[in-house]
């Protein structure tokens, strides 16, 4: 069981964006993707989640092609949330995470039980279960990308990939939603999770994939994919590390100036 990228390369606007990728999100895992701007974080999961079709290589969703599967049952197997945008559609709430349950949907069939359940469990782990009739338009930026959050779990789908669900996110928003994505995972779901705040990647994800270039340079546990060698070479900064609750912390300190010491 798992999403497998296998030999992937992924070409857009005539240029090389992904160059040979494998990588594997198991059931029951919080995998972080990670890498600078630009590394092909944003293209490697759409092309997992089947919206972009590799140039070479394919992607298998518990062994069975996104063709085979159809485009249904791949709806319910993999819930996507995408990065940013405007998203201040003249909606409620309601019916933003209502559109989660879609690809459950029965030819003429209505709403069912599963599915009030489904929303209302989403609207409160996403802390949005306020705003049920508000439109998006009057929400803030913050508060928009928790309901997107919301519509993504409401599919209650085997795998999760989200695109940079935390920026514009308060602190405490952010905790609550790596607390939730790591608890989806526990739940049995895989979940992969793009960021860019390497100190919640560290902290969160049970596994980090490290992207740069168009190329996975680097994939294991956290404290082995980040360490300084890397930190150097692919972000260009220098991290102080440390332990407290008993998990270990980074945090990225400042920019690697050539010819200084690391030190700090
Ligand atoms: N349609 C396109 N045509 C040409 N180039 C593209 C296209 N889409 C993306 N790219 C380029 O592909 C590269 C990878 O983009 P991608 O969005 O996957 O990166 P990312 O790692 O998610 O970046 P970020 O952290 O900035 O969001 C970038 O250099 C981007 O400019």
């Amino acid at each position: 069981m798992a999403i497998e990228a296998h030999g992937i390369a992924v070409a857009l606007g005539g240029k090389t964006i992904l160059q040979d990728v494998d990588l594997a999100l198991r059931p029951g895992e919080l995998l972080g993707l990670i890498g600078p701007n630009g590394a092909g974080k944003t293209t490697l999961l759409r092309a997992m989640a089947g919206l972009l079709t590799p140039a070479q290589g394919k992607v298998l969703y518990d062994g069975e092609s996104a063709r085979a599967l159809g485009r249904q049952a791949l709806a319910r197997r993999v819930s996507f949330l995408a990065q940013g945008g405007d998203t201040s559609w003249p909606l409620s709430v309601e019916a933003v995470v209502r559109l989660g349950r879609l690809p459950h949907r029965q030819p003429f069939g209505g709403a069912t039980q599963a599915d009030s359940t489904a929303i209302a469990a989403a609207l409160a782990h996403c802390d949005v279960a306020g705003f049920g009739e508000r439109t998006m338009g009057t929400l803030s930026g913050g508060e928009r990308r928790r309901v997107l959050l919301a519509r993504a779990l409401a599919v209650e789908a085997p795998y999760l990939l989200a695109d940079e669900p935390l920026a514009g996110l308060d602190p405490l928003h952010q905790l609550e939603v790596m607390e939730l994505l790591r608890r989806t995972a526990r739940r049995g779901a895989g979940v992969v999770v793009v960021l860019h705040d390497l100190t919640l990647a560290t902290r969160f994800c049970d596994r980090l994939a490290l992207l740069d270039h168009g190329r996975l340079v680097a994939e294991g546990t956290p404290e082995a994919v980040l360490d300084d060698a890397r930190l150097r070479s692919v972000f260009n900064v220098v991290a102080l590390r440390g332990r407290h609750d008993g998990e270990p912390f980074l945090l990225p300190w400042r920019a690697q100036s050539h010819g200084q010491p690391d030190e700090i």
